[in-house]
């Protein structure tokens, strides 16, 4: 997809900053104790959906002071547009999730398709448990059921970008959560 750039920087400019970088910072801290509570021990293999959970799982890593090994796979609904549609697997995890404890760290739980479709994938390859983990969890009542385990965040009903979290592919790197104006919504 081909975008403007002055569309991008006219979308940064407008947003409305609902999280400060001081608020995702103690958010992933929290993060971080749950996951170790629950998995330190039991050499949790940790899984980025990417891209958006690149940016949450990069920054949990520092964190997490006990063996873990890390993989990722790619999973997108929303390609680059403020929409989901079908889900599309363009890339597997290359480890085995045979008997292994999963941790799947994603950006943002919106609807529950992408994370609800991983975790079942992740079962049905033979992971001992799956957990999983959002930066993001939005409210709404568009939801499938499907409730992650550790939360960093709740958030309103917004289109989101921000630490993970894309406008059409552009702005993951922004240094808080924003919420695009509505006029950029669709
Ligand atoms: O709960 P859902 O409504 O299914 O949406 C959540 C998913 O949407 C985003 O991914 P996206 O498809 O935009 O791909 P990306 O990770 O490359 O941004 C996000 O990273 C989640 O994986
Ligand atoms: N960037 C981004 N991706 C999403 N995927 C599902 N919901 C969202 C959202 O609000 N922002």
């Amino acid at each position: 997809m081909s975008v403007a750039i002055d569309e991008i920087n006219r979308v940064r400019q407008q947003a409305r900053r609902i999280c400060s970088r001081a608020e995702v910072e103690d958010a992933l801290n929290h993060m971080a104790e749950r996951i170790t509570a629950r998995t330190a021990g039991r050499n949790p293999l940790l899984l980025a959906v990417m891209n958006g959970g690149l940016v949450p799982l990069g920054m949990l890593l520092p964190r997490l002071d006990f063996p873990l090994r890390v993989d990722y796979l790619h999973a997108t609904r929303y390609r680059e547009r403020t929409f989901g549609t079908d889900l599309q697997w363009k890339k597997r995890p290359e480890t085995s999730l045979e008997g292994e404890t999963v941790v799947i760290v994603d950006d943002i739980l919106d609807e529950g398709y992408t994370l609800d479709a991983i975790a079942a994938y992740c079962r049905e390859q033979g992971a001992r448990e799956v957990i999983s983990v959002v930066l993001v969890h939005k409210q709404h009542d568009r939801s499938n059921g499907f409730e992650a385990d550790i939360v960093g965040m709740t958030m309103p009903d917004q289109y989101l970008f921000g630490y993970g979290m894309d406008y059409k592919g552009y702005w993951r790197n922004a240094p808080g959560i924003f919420a695009v104006g509505e006029e950029h919504e669709h």
